[in-house]
């Protein structure tokens, strides 16, 4: 028995030599185990003659020596000064295994927080997973974004084909976004906004006539179902009514919202997709799955007879048009893109900056002067105004900055991976198949990039010093000085990442996000719900790839 120990340890170390420079493939690990454990049962029945029982428990017990051997080595090497990473500093956990940051994610819920606080502690570079480090650094966002592939992250999602955001390959992710370009035009945006506008009206409809005098309104409630129908008319022109039906009653976002909680966490360990892609997948996943699969034949058929269709998924299956060729599995992956794109980075977008506005009046004010010039002095459902106009709004525009600014979709920062060849990046090698990203709301919340109050929303910073020396004057608080809001440094703000596969729908995002806002705020009087404690709330943030928190109430009157 003790030879067969030592056999199990030499197996464990040899597994770990050949799957040191990737993360292991769980289902070839899996394979591995069970292999050993048959052979061993075997030779234990053939060879020493012992009963079934005992040759069995010899094997969990050689099983379980190998894995633990298998465990200790990966651990020791880790942490050694051999590892090629070894002179980046970081926390020892996160060094260890990427079990350290699904932990942060799915227990926490505070991944953004624990970068923040490494990167305090160890400065620029850090290392946060065995083959894994954050460069807080803009100037690295130029190397890294546009040298670098697009790391295995995303691909934590179970999936039967790539979405867009997933393909890795270069020359496939090129062909796909041409059509993805196409799609989110400047005129197919403009054929949206008319889309938007529609549904605004419905919006605001809904939310008028749900509130009351004392009441205050689940605004949170409304903005996302308001864009789960949006994303559904841009997405596929029309399917998705829940505004009407007052909730998401299929489900969806809520699947969604696990989907992307989900995949965040399992795109640090994407070895156990493998496993995870064995179980069943049911409810809203198949509804999904079945409806959007449903849309893309609908849409396939109409292309026979070459009615066009304008919104994305039309767009992007017209062959006709040049687009490259989508299996239908890749349609779907992409329609699942579409929706995750154009809901929930847009709905926190919106409620971050009305959870500030709401609470401010001085900026409220100011907001809807601004925004009643192009909306004009009638204050009813109707959104008549050019949204080309809109757009130019700077107030309007500082406010949306700055939401983006405090609360990053994406906080953590899109993943990149060095190649064969390993990288330089600012003037440091970095080793062969290193994930690597810049902490995008470490750095945002940065004062060397947005001065001392960098922690706090101050949408002036993105404008003028006369417009500064204005608030400064208006809010009469000492802690507003014009030196405290410098810097603002253009270079470290990535909210839409950067470089070839950046945010497609960019244009199309701020579109929405300013028309939803703007239209919010020209209709309605606000102020946060009585009683509303911003500690509190602010305090219920939790990070999965995406934010969660307290929903968002307000009290709101017809202006
Ligand atoms: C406020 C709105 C939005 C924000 C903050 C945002 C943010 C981002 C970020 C950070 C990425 C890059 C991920 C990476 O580098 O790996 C990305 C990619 C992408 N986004 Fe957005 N997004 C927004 C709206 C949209 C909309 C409306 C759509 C359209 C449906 C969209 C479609 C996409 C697609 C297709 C990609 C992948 C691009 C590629 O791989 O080339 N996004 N987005």
């Amino acid at each position: 028995m003790y030879s067969l120990i030592l056999v199990a340890i030499g197996l464990a170390l040899i597994t770990h030599a050949v799957f040191r420079w990737m993360e292991p493939s769980a289902l070839l690990v899996i394979a591995n185990a069970a292999m050993t454990f048959l052979a061993v049962a075997v030779h234990a029945i053939a060879f020493s003659e012992t009963a079934l029982f005992v040759a069995l428990l010899r094997a969990v017990v050689l099983n379980t020596v190998f894995f633990a051997s298998l465990v200790a080595s990966i651990a020791v090497y880790r942490l050694s000064p051999w590892h090629p990473l070894a002179r980046f500093p970081g926390p020892a956990w996160a060094a260890m295994s990427k079990w350290w940051m699904v932990h942060c994610i799915l227990i926490k819920g505070g991944r953004h927080l624990e970068m923040q606080r490494a990167h305090r502690q160890y400065g620029t570079w850090v290392r946060l997973g065995p083959n894994e480090l954050s460069v807080n650094d803009p100037t690295a966002i130029a190397p890294i974004y546009t040298q670098l592939n697009r790391s295995n992250f995303h691909k934590g999602a179970p999936a039967k084909a790539d979405t867009m955001i997933t393909v890795i390959d270069r020359q496939r992710h090129a062909e796909r976004r041409r059509t993805w370009t196409t799609a989110l035009s400047t005129k197919a945006n403009e054929i949206y906004g008319i889309y938007a506008k529609r549904r605004l009206a419905e919006l605001l409809h809904h939310i008028d006539r749900s509130r009351s005098k004392d009441a205050p309104v689940d605004i949170d409630r409304w903005v996302n179902l308001f864009f789960v129908d949006l994303a559904g008319d841009i997405g596929f022109s029309g399917g998705f009514e829940t505004m009407k039906d007052g909730h998401d009653k299929d489900g969806w976002m809520e699947m969604l919202g696990m989907g992307v909680r989900f995949v965040t966490a399992m795109g640090q360990v994407p070895w156990m997709r493998d496993i995870l892609q064995l179980l069943p997948q049911r409810g809203p996943i198949e509804t999904f799955h079945s409806f959007v699969e449903a849309k893309v034949r609908q849409i396939r058929e109409e292309h026979k007879t070459k009615s066009m269709r304008v919104d994305i998924m039309g767009t992007l299956l017209d062959e006709s048009a040049g687009a490259a060729r989508l299996s239908t599995d890749e349609a779907v992956a992409d329609a699942g893109l579409i929706i995750v794109g154009a809901t929930d980075t847009s709905v926190q977008t919106v409620l971050t900056a009305l959870r500030f506005l709401a609470a401010d009046p001085y900026r409220l004010r100011k907001l809807q002067r601004e925004v009643d010039t192009v909306f004009g002095t009638e204050h009813d459902d109707e959104i008549a105004v050019n949204i080309s106009e809109l757009l130019k709004l700077p107030y309007l525009n500082a406010c949306i900055n700055e939401s983006f600014r405090i609360l990053p979709p994406g906080p953590a920062g899109p993943a990149r991976v060095t190649g064969p060849e390993g990288a330089v990046i600012l003037g440091r090698w970095i080793p062969p198949h290193t994930t690597i990203h810049v902490p995008v709301y470490t750095m945002h919340r940065d004062p060397a990039n947005f001065g001392p109050l960098a922690e706090l929303y101050i949408p002036e910073r993105w404008l003028s010093e006369a417009e500064q020396t204005e608030m400064i004057t208006a809010t009469d608080d000492p802690c507003l000085t014009l030196s405290a809001l410098t810097p603002c440094n253009r270079q470290a703000f990535m909210p839409f990442s950067a470089g070839y596969a950046n945010c497609v729908g960019r244009a199309l995002g701020l579109q929405n996000v300013k028309l939803t806002l703007a239209s919010i705020a020209h209709r309605f009087a606000m102020s946060s719900e009585r009683g509303f404690d911003p500690a509190m709330y602010d305090a219920s943030y939790r990070e999965y790839g995406l934010w969660t928190h307290d929903p968002l109430r307000l009290q709101l009157s017809s202006r």
